[in-house]
């Protein structure tokens, strides 16, 4: 059983919507701070073609954290699993996203996991190519046929503002190239970075792309396997221990999904062999996730018994 209608979840939203008056859209990243707190947004995919949505789901959001999945995928799908796993662990940090603390107190100095900052700086730095619009690209036609959209681009003025401003992603990357994690020009992998973080779609875009994971990296419509069944499974299993940063704990035992979220409000979620689901609500709690998004999870899981545990 899984919600189909789309006046029952028009009436989840409006319960939801309540708790972002106590949220704050995230502004470190200048661009972000323009959101509108009251906005929120849902859509459901599911593998038969039916999409249910509600909100204004013509809006569109940059993925920001979302992206660090679908990198890791690419990563994956070009490397040797021991080689990428060789740069970057498999354990969740209890730390928030952008923390540094762990770097320096582990030997070697390589980060917990990809879905934090620093584990998703090594993973980008890993993605292929000649040059960083070739990675870019590559990383790009690989984000449409999962969203199954040839159209999507970044937000220019998001990904420019990131780039601007993020000197605290800049000292994690010159942290993990002095200990040789990395070895790439710092401005190259922060351009790369900040573009991927600054892909933009709507939430049935990003519903799809959840619905995708969900059925262990198939695509339903053309049959054609998208991701690799077993790094389908890897990705879904940091989006339980991880995707949530240090709040993973919690949303597993209050929702029981995989889910990743982003700092501009997303969250994708992946409720295996069922349906993927896409959220935008950019008032975030103190963690940094989507403060009316998790509420909204927390209604549909209770109502429909999603949690996998
Ligand atoms: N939590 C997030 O969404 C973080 C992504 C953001 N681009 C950053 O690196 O700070």
């Amino acid at each position: 059983m899984a919600c189909r209608s789309k006046k029952e979840l028009k009436m989840f939203v409006e319960e939801a919507k309540k708790c972002a008056a106590f949220g704050k859209v995230a502004d470190y990243i200048p661009a972000l701070g323009k959101a509108n707190p009251n906005d929120l947004s849902i859509a459901i995919h599911y593998p038969d073609g039916e999409c249910v949505s509600a909100g204004d789901i013509d809006r569109k959001i940059t993925l920001q954290s979302i992206s660090k999945v679908i990198s890791l995928a690419l990563v994956l799908m070009e490397r040797e699993t021991d080689e990428v796993f060789g740069k970057v662990g498999m354990e969740p940090t209890g730390d928030p996203f952008n923390s540094i603390a762990k770097l320096e107190t582990m030997a070697p100095a390589k980060p917990l996991n990809p879905m934090i900052n620093a584990g998703a700086l090594v993973v980008t730095h890993l993605i292929q190519g000649s040059n960083v619009e070739d990675r870019f690209q590559r990383l790009l036609s690989f984000v449409k046929e999962l969203a199954n959209n040839p159209d999507i681009c970044i937000d220019e003025e998001v990904a420019k503002s990131e780039f601007d401003t993020s000197q605290l992603n800049r000292a994690l990357c010159y942290f993990l190239k002095q200990h040789r994690v990395i070895d790439e020009d710092v401005e190259e992998l922060m351009d790369l970075y900040t573009k991927q973080c600054a892909i933009e779609m709507n939430c049935l875009e990003l519903a799809r792309v959840g619905m995708i994971f969900a059925m262990n990296g198939r695509d339903p419509d053309s049959g054609k396997q998208l991701i690799p069944e077993h790094i389908a499974r890897i990705c879904k299993t940091f989006m339980v221990t991880c995707g949530m940063y240090n709040a993973s704990g919690e949303f597993a035992i209050k929702i029981g999904i995989p889910a990743k979220s982003g700092v501009s409000g997303g969250i994708m979620g992946a409720v295996p062999q069922k349906f993927g689901i896409g959220i935008f609500g950019p008032a975030l709690d103190e963690k940094g996730n989507s403060i009316a998004g998790i509420k909204l999870l927390e209604l549909l899981s209770e109502t429909y018994q999603l949690s996998m545990f």
